[in-house]
């Protein structure tokens, strides 16, 4: 799907046409060569235009075709073929010229961009490397460090960066064909010899192994264990280090690596994942194309602690005039200063005017009257949230959506205080709310379809990625948090370290383990929630509370002021109260071996694939519940709430993709092992589901919704 038209007399013009962002398929490669063929061998045609239909020069190559084997003319030649035509050929970039469409581009002799367009070499997220030239050639056209950070970071950047990085020849803000089928009217003639990129030499800095060995330091660092961005090095490397030809043939057999690798598949899986979870639907059949959102232009915050700062922020740079209302004075001010700092910082990294005018701040509840929508993210106490919620339900209009950024408490339970159920979700933000990217709305059995289609466009519009949840304790997020939590401090008891679990823990991944993540988040905010479910008992040592067992661990902690970084104490010690340097604490080994001691509990070697099989399992069979009773729509909700929300490793997909990646026989052999060795420990018992997956052959996970939908006896 490309077509040939003649312009001005004797530009050929081929126009990608394959909607929604015209990206290379079979079809579409297919097309390209024909049309350059019959181009090429046209004597009216003395230069081409490449362009991309709808407004979108090419999103790159089809992503959907991955998963099977490939058909119609490959790349790599097809480039070949348009660098090597005797008649120049122009890229009329607008929209995105992103991964095999940039290299497309790279091909042309010339490239023509829009000013608003978007470029890049995004194939590292998507677990791959440019590899059809784009390795070999963006170097040799910007240079070894400038390739290499596009490459490995996958990052798009605007056509200004690409001219001044110069793999774009001339931005324009006018029609982008009219200005390439000009530009290819004006060089006509002129040779082309030192337009083609591939025949260039790669200007290399002096000590190339140097240079590679820090780039690739810090690549393996920040990479968590993902392999393609280490490829995309070894890559550039080659085009730093060899001739073109052989530079190509290693970039093919680093791709070859990637390319069936079960990272390649995770990745993929989250770029689909992140897209389907905006189409939400509900138990009840209500769906994201059914339901039309209200229009929000002004909406309101209540209480301005670190949440409710963020969200402030975040609504407020999404262009919603916002009033935030705070009634203690000095948080109000305090609160009114952060926002400001933080908007007027933003505004100046991104070069658009500030935001700042767009919040009021108010002391009276009064304010909100005239919101479409509000926020509460006062201090997560039920009795306070409930006379909120009734005082709302008399101030704002009867049409108002009344949210909580709860990330815990009862949605229903809010929503009964109130004259309109139906208009009653959850909002469930992350911290920092102006930068996590996730968004948990929360439904509840009365909650209006139209709310939630609502909360979620106001979330797109914050840009966030959106879950939509049914309400249950935790919601999705925090539910599958507790067992994997609950499962680190069992380890701790049995003889592991804070060390050694986080260590495993790191090491599938995560950015950090269970303990230097709550360490830094504060034990007193678990200790709280705790304490709320009546589970804390001061001073008390017993391991089984509420029928269960349980971990005092924590609450001991806490009963000595170890809150963590903010107390230079907790897992682990910090050199003064609030850094971040965790050191491992010789008090805290020595308290764990008494506890164990006068719990008589015999302290053994614990490894890594325990640890990860114990945390992570559980976590996943929460997942399997949550599922089971639709909490979830499917397994895709789940795992970008993980990716995007909980700092779990993209390159792993997220819990239920690593599950089905395993392989769902073995989590359940090793669930059904652990729960054996633990008996009192509920979380380890298999879900039903899971059960139900693997009696029904462990279908592939985009099938599992068949498996969850299936009516099925308890019998
Ligand atoms: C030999 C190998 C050589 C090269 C390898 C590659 O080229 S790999 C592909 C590299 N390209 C990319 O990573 C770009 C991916 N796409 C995007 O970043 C965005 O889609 C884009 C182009 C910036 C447009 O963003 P926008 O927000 O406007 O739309 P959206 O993301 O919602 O996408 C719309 C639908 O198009 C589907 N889609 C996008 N890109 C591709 C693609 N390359 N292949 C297949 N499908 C693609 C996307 O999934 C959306 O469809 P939906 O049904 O909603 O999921």
């Amino acid at each position: 799907m490309a077509e040939l038209s003649l312009v001005s007399g004797s530009v050929g013009l081929i126009t990608l046409q394959s909607p929604p962002v015209n990206a290379l398929s079979a079809a579409v490669r297919r097309g390209i060569v024909d049309t350059m063929q019959r181009a090429v061998s046209d004597p009216k045609v003395r230069s081409v235009v490449i362009c991309g239909q709808n407004g979108v020069f090419c999103g790159g190559a089809d992503i959907r075709e991955f998963g099977s084997t490939m058909t119609g003319p490959p790349l790599v030649p097809m480039i070949h073929a348009i660098e090597a035509a005797d008649k120049p050929v122009v890229a009329a970039i607008e929209g995105s010229a992103l991964g095999g469409g940039l290299e497309l581009a790279l091909g042309c002799h010339y490239r023509i961009s829009h000013a608003k367009a978007r470029l890049g070499l995004p194939e590292v997220t998507l677990g791959l490397l440019p590899a059809a030239g784009g390795s070999q050639r963006l170097p040799r056209l910007i240079g070894v460090p400038a390739a290499l950070d596009l490459i490995t970071t996958g990052r798009h950047v605007t056509a200004a960066e690409a001219l001044k990085l110069g793999f774009v020849d001339q931005v324009t803000d006018q029609n982008t064909v009219e200005a390439a089928v000009q530009f290819a009217l004006s060089v006509v003639g002129q040779s082309l010899e030192s337009r083609r990129i591939s025949s260039l030499p790669c200007p290399c800095p002096v000590d190339v192994d140097a240079l590679f060995e820090g780039v690739m330091q810090r690549v393996r660092q920040s990479a968590r264990g993902a392999i393609a961005p280490v490829a995309c090095v070894q890559a550039v490397r080659a085009a730093a280090t060899l001739p073109y030809a052989q530079g190509m043939q290693r970039e093919q057999e680093l791709m070859a690596t990637l390319f069936t690798s079960g990272q390649a598949r995770a990745l993929q899986y989250c770029f689909f994942s992140q897209r389907a979870v905006s189409r939400w639907s509900m138990p009840s059949g209500a769906r994201w194309d059914t339901c039309k959102p209200k229009p929000v232009t002004k909406a309101a915050v209540i209480g301005l602690g670190t949440m409710g700062r963020g969200i402030t922020v975040a609504l407020a740079q999404a262009g919603l005039s916002v009033v935030a209302v705070e009634t203690q004075p000095q948080q109000l001010k305090a609160g009114q200063r952060a926002v400001s700092d933080m908007l007027e910082r933003a505004a100046q990294r991104l070069g658009v005017p500030s935001a700042v005018q767009g919040v009021r701040y108010s002391q009276e509840l009064q304010a909100v009257a005239d919101a479409h929508l509000v926020i509460e993210a006062v201090f997560e106490d039920m009795a306070l949230k409930e006379q909120l919620f009734k005082q709302l339900s008399s101030i704002c209009k009867p049409d108002t959506l009344l949210c909580t950024n709860t990330s815990a408490l009862d949605i229903d339970h809010l929503a009964s205080q109130t004259h309109r159920p139906q208009q009653v979700v959850g909002m469930h933000f992350f911290a920092p709310a102006h930068v996590m990217k996730l968004l948990e709305v929360v439904y509840g059995p009365r909650s209006a379809p139209q709310a939630v289609a609502t909360a979620m466009a106001l979330g797109k519009r914050m840009g966030k990625v959106s879950v939509a949840v049914g309400n249950c304790r935790g919601f999705v997020g925090n539910r599958m948090l507790m067992p994997y939590v609950e499962e680190a401090l069992f380890l701790l008891e049995e003889g592991a370290t804070p060390e050694t679990v986080d260590h495993a823990l790191e090491e599938f991944g995560f950015p950090m383990g269970v303990f230097r993540m709550s360490d830094l988040s504060g034990l007193d905010v678990g200790w709280r929630v705790r304490k709320a479910a009546g589970l804390v008992e001061p001073g008390k040592m017993s391991r089984v509370r509420q029928g269960r067992r349980y971990s005092p661990l924590g609450d001991l902690l806490c009963e000595q002021g170890r809150f963590g970084q903010k107390t230079g104490q907790g897992w682990y010690l910090y050199e003064t109260p609030g850094s971040r340097e965790a050191r491992p604490d010789p008090w805290l080994h020595s308290f764990l071996e008494e506890y164990r001691a006068r719990q008589g509990l015999v302290s053994r070697r614990i490894d890594s694939q325990e640890v990860q099989e114990r945390c992570l399992y559980a976590l996943i069979n929460e997942g399997f519940n949550i599922l089971q009773e639709s909490i979830a729509a499917g397994p895709e909700d789940i795992d970008m709430i993980y990716v995007f929300g909980y700092g779990w490793p993209r390159h792993r997909g997220g819990p239920m993709f690593y599950a089905s990646q395993v392989g769902l026989p073995r989590v359940l052999q090793r669930l059904e092992h652990y729960q054996q060795l633990h008996p009192d420990v509920p979380h380890l018992q298999p879900s039903s589901l899971l059960w139900r997956l693997v009696s029904s052959g462990s279908p592939p996970i985009h099938r599992w919704r068949e498996v969850i939908r299936k009516p099925h006896s308890a019998l």
